[in-house]
C-alpha cells in the first residue's frame, strides 16, 4: 500500500505544515503537524476542556464505533520550545492519504499548554520519530509509520516541504517526480529515538565547501535551522548590520540586507538553501528588522535540520535495517 497528502503551511512563514488525517467511523477529518522529532500521535480532543480549545477541530472517541479506551494508559510530552501536553489513549482507524491502520494508538490530549491552545490550525501532532520516543505508560505505543510498514510497498515515507506552498508527504514510494538526479543516503542513528545523521560540510554564499562532520536531526517539527555557532557566526559575518540579539534570541539584521545562501552537504551531495529560506521573518509586522532562518544551537545540545534545511531538499526517511536518510535535488 501507499499513500500521499499534502503538507500546508499553517502561516505566511511556515512556522509549520499540517497535513489532513481521518480518525474513526465516521472518518473525523483533522489536520496534524507531522513530526519526524517526536514519536507521539496527539489530537484535541472531547476531553480537552473547552477553556483550552479555541477553534482547533477535535476528535471524539465517542462519535467512533471502532474507537476503544486502551485502559489505564496515560502521556505526557514535552518539547523543545517547552510547550506540553498530556492525556488518555485510545485505538481507533486512522488513515493519511489513503493509507488506512486499524487500531492506531490516538493519544486524546486532556491537556495542552498555551502555545497549542493559541495555534488554532494546529488539531495536534503525528510523532514520526522511531517508536522508542514514545511516551504512553505503562506500555509504549508504535507510531503511524511503524504501524502501516508491513503494508507499505517500500518501508519510507518522504517530506517535499516547500516555501510558502503546499508539499506533501508520501508513505511507501518514493516519486520520482519530486526530484532529479539520485537520492543520497547516509546512515542514521536511531537511538535516542530521533533522525540522528550527518552533514557532511556547509559553505556559505559562494565561498568554500568546508568539509566537517557536523551530527544533527533532522526535524519536520522544528521551524528554523540550528547549528553549532562557529557556523552561524561565520554566516552572518556576511550580513551587513546583523548581530546576535539578547533582546530577540537570535541573530537579527535588517531586511533590506542582502542575505548569501548557505549550503550544505550530504555525504558527496550538496544542497543549497536560498537566501529568501534565511531570511525568515520581521520581528513584527512594522518592522524592519528581520529575523534568521539559521540560529545557533548552543542553548540546544543538540543541532536540528529543521524545516529552512529540509524545505530545500526532497528527503527519504527509510526504515529499512539499519536506517538510513536520503536526500534529493528538488
Ligand atoms: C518525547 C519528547 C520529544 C522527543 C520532544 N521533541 C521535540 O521537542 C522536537 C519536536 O520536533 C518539536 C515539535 C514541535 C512542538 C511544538 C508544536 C509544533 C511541533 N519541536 C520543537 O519543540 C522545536 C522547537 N520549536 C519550534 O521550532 C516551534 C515549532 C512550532 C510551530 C508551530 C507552532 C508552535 C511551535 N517554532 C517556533 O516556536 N517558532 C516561533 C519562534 C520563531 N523564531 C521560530 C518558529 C523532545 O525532544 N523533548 C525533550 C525536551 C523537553 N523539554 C525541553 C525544554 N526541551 C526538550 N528537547
Amino acid at each position: 500500500d501507499t499513500g500521499s497528502a499534502a503538507a500546508v503551511p499553517i502561516n505566511e512563514v511556515d512556522i509549520a505544515y499540517v497535513t489532513p488525517v481521518t480518525v474513526g467511523t465516521p472518518p473525523q477529518t483533522l489536520m496534524l503537524d507531522l513530526d519526524t522529532g517526536s514519536s507521539d500521535l496527539w489530537v484535541f480532543s472531547s476531553l480537552t476542556p473547552s477553556s483550552q480549545v479555541r477553534g482547533q477541530e477535535i476528535y471524539s472517541p465517542a462519535k467512533s464505533s471502532t474507537s476503544k479506551l486502551l485502559s489505564g494508559h496515560t502521556w505526557s510530552i514535552r518539547y523543545g520550545d517547552g510547550s506540553g501536553s498530556r492525556g488518555t489513549v485510545y485505538t481507533d482507524n486512522f488513515t493519511i492519504g489513503g493509507l488506512e491502520v486499524e487500531s492506531q494508538a490516538v493519544q486524546t490530549a486532556q491537556e495542552v499548554s498555551s502555545s497549542f491552545t493559541q495555534e488554532q490550525s494546529l488539531d495536534g501532532l503525528v510523532g514520526l520519530g522511531f517508536s522508542t520516543l514514545n511516551t504512553v505508560r505503562p506500555s509504549s505505543q508504535l507510531t503511524f509509520f511503524d504501524n502501516a510498514r508491513p503494508k507499505l510497498d517500500e518501508e519510507v515515507f518522504t517530506a517535499d516541504l516547500k516555501y510558502h506552498a503546499t508539499g506533501s508527504y508520501d508513505f511507501g514510494f518514493i516519486d520520482r517526480a519530486k526530484y532529479t538526479g539520485n537520492i543520497t543516503y547516509t546512515p542514521v542513528q536511531q537511538s535516542p529515538g530521533y533522525w540522528t545523521h550527518s552533514l557532511s560540510g556547509y559553505a556559505v554564499g559562494s565561498g568554500a565547501f568546508q568539509s566537517t562532520q557536523i551530527q544533527g536531526i533532522s526535524d519536520t517539527g522544528t521551524t528554523l535551522l540550528y547549528l553549532p555557532t562557529a557556523i552561524v557566526t561565520a554566516y552572518y559575518r556576511q550580513v551587513q548590520g546583523a548581530q546576535n540579539s539578547q533582546y530577540y534570541g537570535g541573530y537579527v539584521f535588517p531586511c533590506s540586507s542582502t542575505l548569501p545562501t548557505f549550503t550544505f552537504g550530504i555525504e558527496g551531495a550538496r544542497f543549497t538553501i536560498p537566501a529568501s529560506y534565511i531570511n525568515y521573518t520581521r520581528i513584527s509586522p512594522t518592522s524592519s528588522t528581520c529575523y534568521g532562518g539559521l540560529q545557533s544551537s548552543s542553548g540546544l545540545g543538540i543541532n536540528i535540520f529543521g524545516d529552512v534545511a529540509l524545505k530545500a531538499a526532497f528527503v527519504v526517511f527509510s526504515g529499512t535495517n539499519p536506517p538510513r536518510i536520503g536526500f534529493g535535488t528538488k
